[in-house]
């Protein structure tokens, strides 16, 4: 018996196996895009994309910024699959929902999920536009007890009680820091610490002043879920939050931040992104596999 966010193991099948039917990429890798980041999936060749409307099972965007497209194709000859836009909580989707798609990866045969972000800083030397390579991550709605994991577990995915330390892999981080160096980058490469809070809103000047003396680098509504998921399955991740805006941490500064600011700095920064996923991918160490 299963409640009503709850979704069985024939459910994330059946949308595997309607992908597997209607694509013959067998991808390896994922990539998750944030706000405004889903130009990621521009770099992808011989694509096949489908509507999320159109995939049985799948939630639907709802956030500007989101296109909600499901892009498979080749980068660097690696196959992937690219998600133009992912479900957040504050959209009203259950955490099940958010996570689906990673599920859904997992049958596919994906082994390696890459997830990007845009996101608020509180560290204070970051910049706008900064990328930050993603450490390790502080779970608000998970220590709250929101959590995709929370019901039944399904050990065909992964075990009750997952560890939660060292997710974020350490050789991929090592790539990417090394691949920005050679992008000539580096000034405005970061690795921290993320942390999820729910969102809509965001933050307060009292819960940002909280966060930043947490040790969060940046914030943001997203990431730690999906991350959860992958993690719970046996996937290796990797995690970029790209810097949107400072959070206002001062009450003497008169400076708000909005979503539409946030998609203008993704847009600033996408070819960077781009071409740092792409050879990321490219030098990845794994097998490729076709239909
Ligand atoms: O999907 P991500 O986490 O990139 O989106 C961030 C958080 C909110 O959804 C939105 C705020 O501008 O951007
Ligand atoms: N806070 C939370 N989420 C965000 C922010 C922020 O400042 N910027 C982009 N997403």
């Amino acid at each position: 018996m299963h409640s009503k966010d709850q979704i069985s193991h024939d459910d994330y099948q059946t949308t595997a196996d309607w992908l597997l039917s209607q694509t013959q990429h067998r991808p390896k890798v994922a990539i998750i895009c944030g706000s405004g980041l889903g130009m990621l999936a521009e770099a992808l060749q011989c694509q096949d994309s489908f509507k999320y409307s159109d995939i049985p099972g799948f939630p639907q965007s709802t956030v500007q910024g989101h296109a909600g497209r499901l892009v498979f194709g080749e980068l660097r000859g690696k196959t992937c699959v690219c998600m133009q836009g992912r479900f957040h909580m504050y959209e009203g989707h259950s955490l099940c929902k958010v996570t689906f798609p990673v599920r859904v990866f997992k049958l596919l045969g994906v082994e390696t999920l890459i997830v990007t972000n845009a996101a608020g800083s509180l560290a204070d030397s970051y910049q706008c536009g900064d990328i930050m390579i993603i450490r390790d991550h502080i779970n608000f709605p998970g220590l709250a007890g929101l959590n995709p994991l929370n019901g039944p577990n399904d050990d065909k995915f992964g075990p009750r009680f997952p560890p939660m330390s060292g997710v974020y892999d350490k050789d991929l981080r090592k790539l990417a820091f090394d691949i920005c160096k050679s992008m000539g980058v580096s000034q405005y490469v970061q690795e921290g610490v993320y942390c999820m809070v729910g969102g809509p809103n965001f933050e307060s000047i009292a819960e940002a002043r909280l966060l930043h003396r947490l040790g969060v680098d940046a914030v943001g509504m997203s990431t730690a879920p999906e991350v959860l998921v992958a993690s719970h399955c046996g996937m290796r991740v990797f995690g970029l939050s790209l810097i949107t805006n400072k959070v206002v941490k001062s009450y003497q500064d008169s400076e708000t931040v909005n979503h539409e600011a946030v998609l203008e700095v993704s847009k600033m920064r996408s070819e960077s992104l781009q071409k740092l996923v792409t050879e990321l991918v490219g030098r990845m160490d794994i097998n490729n596999n076709t239909a």
